[in-house]
């Protein structure tokens, strides 16, 4: 039988609905005995599933067992206790419409007015390293089936799916009944929470199972929490006529996005923007750092951070990037004989002073006291590293306003990246080296780069990855030297670096994100005095470009791999 539709005039009005039957099924058994007592005093009858009805009836409140109630045993390790029609009717019968009550009381099945469910504890059991038939196990069904039939059928049941909502429907029960709008609300919240549940166990079976991108979109509510989201299915979306990387992809199904909320942010990216931080249940990033001292994260604070972060960890040596509005206003890594992060600190401090004032520093080692001593007098939003040596804290906790972030252990950059735009999503894996080599680089002007060169080269590949396109940036001695950003043509690009570069620019060496469309961005280069370029190549006009470093006697490789960043 397909959904049946009524007119409208067959629905009776229902606002405030009294309860007299109470189904309470809870994994989590936190304020069950505060609620079963109310319920009790107000003559609510509760039925009740095996651990949650043994732990009512052992403190004394009376309780009809499901099994009671369905004439069937809990049976397969529990994986069949609520799933009957005496439990699901009772749940669903739309009590606005006359043919339902009728059909209830042939069925001699009572209804429900309060439904209590809290689900297995997947995502707990799963982040302390259960894996295998034992996390498959937590995966309740029961318990999800009847969240939603009682979310569906809010017009005559209530809904709590936290014990954070047991004080309202306790209100409710000495007030005379929940109201229509308390159970829609409590219905949002409880789609919000089956959405997040089934989000975890896709991405653990994309995790575990090598099932990829499980996940659904759509616009957020912020529901208990939570921001729910739901998506048209991707059959109905994708272009079975497409051809390539789209048949290739791994990224297939509906791409769900779930975060609880942790902060409301003062405000978002400007002042009347209203903003908040929500937080991916297995996440290892910005979002769980730990802030040791200091104001309140803000919403470019957090942004700034995590591109400092991605920039500074894309380094297995230590290394600094120093970061402002998403750009780089230098990164390094440690050179010579002294600390090393304060070495990749100074470094990266000295390609852009005065863009540094202000900015967001991400260290990819703890923090020690001598780079303490150099950035506690340097106006400074942010530092997030690893660690902090207990002096190195003292020194930047005088400063009031600097903020003190240690990351999560196991930061890692996500496996997919989404951007919003208008009526969807656009999802792609992170731009990161798999096995990062010079060695397929061609050698495409000039004599083959020393290893102090390469190095440098290296160095500069790696770092452009994190400059907005078009991107140049200028290095020496395994720090930048001058960056040219955002710009949108290569050829002010290159001069922006170059002049933040001033004298250092001769003798440096310059990365390219992409290709020179002509040769006139590389020759401001050039002109400039850098020693060698690296750059993807692919330009109809790669010839004239590699013609220009040839007769600068400029030593040019192409990657043949291209690294914009947007
Ligand atoms: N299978 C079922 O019919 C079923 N009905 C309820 N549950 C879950 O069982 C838990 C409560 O069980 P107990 O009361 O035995 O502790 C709840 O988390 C509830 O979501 C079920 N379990 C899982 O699928």
């Amino acid at each position: 039988m397909s959904a049946a539709s009524h007119s409208a005039s067959d629905y009776r009005e229902r606002d405030a609905i009294p309860i007299t039957r109470a189904l309470i099924s809870v994994s989590d058994k936190t304020g069950l005995l505060d609620l079963a007592a109310a319920l009790a005093e107000a003559g609510v009858e509760i039925v009740s599933t095996g651990s949650t009805a043994s732990t009512i009836a052992n403190a004394g409140f009376p309780v009809t067992e499901v099994a009671s109630v369905t004439g069937f045993q809990e049976t397969l390790d529990g994986r069949v206790k609520t799933l009957h029609p005496a439990i699901h009717a009772g749940i669903l019968a739309d009590l606005r419409l006359a043919a339902h009550e009728e059909q209830l009381v042939d069925l001699g099945i009572r209804p429900f007015e309060l439904v209590v469910v809290n689900l297995y504890p997947f995502v707990e059991t799963i982040s302390s390293g259960v894996t295998g038939d034992a996390a498959i196990e937590q995966i309740d069904i029961g318990g999800p089936a009847m969240v939603r039939a009682a979310a569906k059928n809010h017009a005559n049941v209530a809904i709590a799916v936290s014990p954070s909502s047991y004080p309202q429907i306790v209100k409710a029960v000495t007030l005379g009944g929940t109201t229509l709008a308390q159970r829609q609300r409590l219905a949002g919240e409880a789609f919000a929470h089956t959405a997040a549940y089934d989000t975890a166990v896709a991405e653990f079976f994309a995790e575990n199972i090598g099932v990829r991108a499980q996940h659904s979109l759509a616009q957020s509510s912020v529901v208990d929490g939570s921001p729910v989201i739901e998506a048209p299915s991707r059959d109905d979306l994708i272009d079975e006529t497409s051809t390539g990387a789209a048949e290739a992809s791994e990224l297939a199904g509906t791409f769900t996005v779930t975060g609880a909320i942790t902060q409301v942010l003062r405000y978002g990216e400007n002042s009347h923007q209203q903003a908040a931080l929500y937080v991916s249940a297995d996440g290892a990033g910005i979002a769980q750092a730990t802030q040791l001292h200091g104001k309140e994260m803000s919403y470019n604070n957090y942004t700034d951070a995590d591109a400092a972060l991605r920039t500074a960890y894309d380094f297995s040596e230590p290394a600094v990037a120093i970061i402002k509005h998403a750009q780089p206003c230098g990164i390094a890594v440690a050179r010579g004989a002294g600390d090393p992060i304060a070495s990749a600190h100074q470094r990266a401090h000295d390609c852009d002073p005065v863009s540094a004032f202000g900015g967001v520093i991400a260290a990819n080692r703890v923090v020690s006291v001598e780079m303490a001593n150099t950035v506690k007098d340097i106006f400074t939003e942010v530092v997030i590293a690893p660690g902090f040596e207990p002096e190195a804290l003292e020194i930047l906790s005088a400063k009031k306003n600097i903020r003190l972030l240690t990351l999560p252990e196991g930061y890692h950059r996500e496996e997919l990246e989404y951007k919003q735009i208008s009526g969807g999503l656009l999802v792609q894996t992170p731009d990161v080296f798999d096995e990062f080599s010079s060695d397929g680089w061609q050698l495409v002007s000039g004599e083959a780069a020393d290893a102090n060169t390469l190095a440098d080269l290296e160095f500069a590949w790696r770092a452009v990855r994190a400059v907005k396109s078009n991107a140049i940036l200028l290095a020496d001695e395994g720090a930048s030297v001058g960056v040219g950003m955002g710009q949108v043509n290569r050829v002010d690009s290159c001069r922006l670096a170059v002049t933040r570069a001033g004298e250092r620019a001769a003798g440096s060496v310059a990365a390219s994100d992409a290709f020179f469309p002509f040769a006139d961005g590389a020759q401001i280069l050039l002109d400039a005095g850098v020693r060698a370029i690296v750059q993807p190549g692919g330009s109809i006009r790669d010839q004239d470009v590699i013609d220009a470093a040839a007769a600068a006697g400029v030593t040019m490789y192409f990657t043949g791999e291209r690294h914009f960043y947007h």
